[in-house]
């Protein structure tokens, strides 16, 4: 209890963080650096899985460049600690389906640390609206920092506009609230029991047309099956399955991409 009180006062203002070390190390009688490895280690645990993918963004990626961030979160994720990112396999399959759809409106559901939103931005012609959902304040503000380290707004004159608050609140709003009237593009990366609601929501407040094009991410695992299950068996759907595994690991995952027919 004694290193935690300690720990815990360190993290109210670390410029202190060697003064603590050295009194830890006598009031424990441990050398300077075990007490430091020590106070490191718990520190970890207050320290959020987005704030050291923000730091590992920070410090190993170039302000301005896109990729840099993504490579910088790739290697966070894969080397040190799994988050629920796309990933970069799935992602070089987000990248060529936007290359291939080349939209001009897409929607995003699921912001968590912006790495998506920074894949999908930096592939995205000047004129597009890029409206990206995030319910949880404490991702949406990692996120905002992770897209403006990637200087995405300078750079390619896209702001993706990071909205909180829930999908289903703001899927009825959107028409009004952005001026936009259809989607070309939605990638669905959200909670997966929301996938097939927000979808039929879409539908119900018009905002899918002829030809808009949604990706579903992670359908098998976690798995969406009552998404999958509407999408296959509606006529007004062709969908194309990509296999892939779920995000660092090996494990099998595929995402479907669909088309809209008449
Ligand atoms: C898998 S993560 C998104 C990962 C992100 N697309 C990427 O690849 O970098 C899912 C995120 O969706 C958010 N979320 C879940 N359900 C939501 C909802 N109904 N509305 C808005 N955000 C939601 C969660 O808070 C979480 O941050
Ligand atoms: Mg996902």
């Amino acid at each position: 209890s004694k290193i935690r009180f300690l720990c815990l006062d360190c993290v109210s203002n670390s410029s202190i963080l060697y003064v603590r070390v050295i009194r830890l190390s006598r009031v424990l009688s441990m050398s300077r650096k075990v007490s430091l490895a020590v106070i490191s280690c718990i520190l970890t645990s207050f320290v959020s899985l987005r704030q050291r993918i923000l730091s590992a963004v920070q410090k190993n990626a170039t302000r301005g460049d896109p990729r840099s961030v993504i490579r910088a979160i790739d290697q966070f994720c894969s080397q040190k600690e799994w988050a629920m990112n796309v990933g970069n396999e799935k992602g070089c399959i987000l990248d060529s389906v936007v290359s291939e759809v080349n939209p001009a409106t897409v929607l995003e559901l699921g912001t968590y640390c912006g790495y998506s939103t920074v894949r999908i931005a930096s592939l995205l012609p000047p004129y597009a609206k890029f409206i990206t959902l995030e319910f949880n304040p404490d991702f949406a503000a990692v996120a905002r920092q992770v897209i403006a380290w990637a200087g995405l707004e300078d750079k390619v004159k896209i702001k993706p506009c990071l909205v909180e608050g829930a999908s289903s609140d703001w899927i009825p709003k959107i028409k009004e609230q952005f001026g936009i009237k259809t989607f070309d593009l939605v990638f669905l990366d959200h909670w997966k029991e929301h996938y097939l609601s927000d979808t039929k929501l879409m539908e119900e407040c018009g905002l899918l047309r002829k030809g808009s094009v949604l990706l579903a991410d992670n359908v098998i695992c976690p798995g969406a099956p009552d998404y999958v299950e509407y999408v296959r068996s509606s006529p007004r759907y062709k969908s194309h399955y990509f296999r892939s595994h779920l995000e660092y690991t090996k494990a099998e995952e595929n995402l479907w991409y669909l088309g809209i027919i008449e």
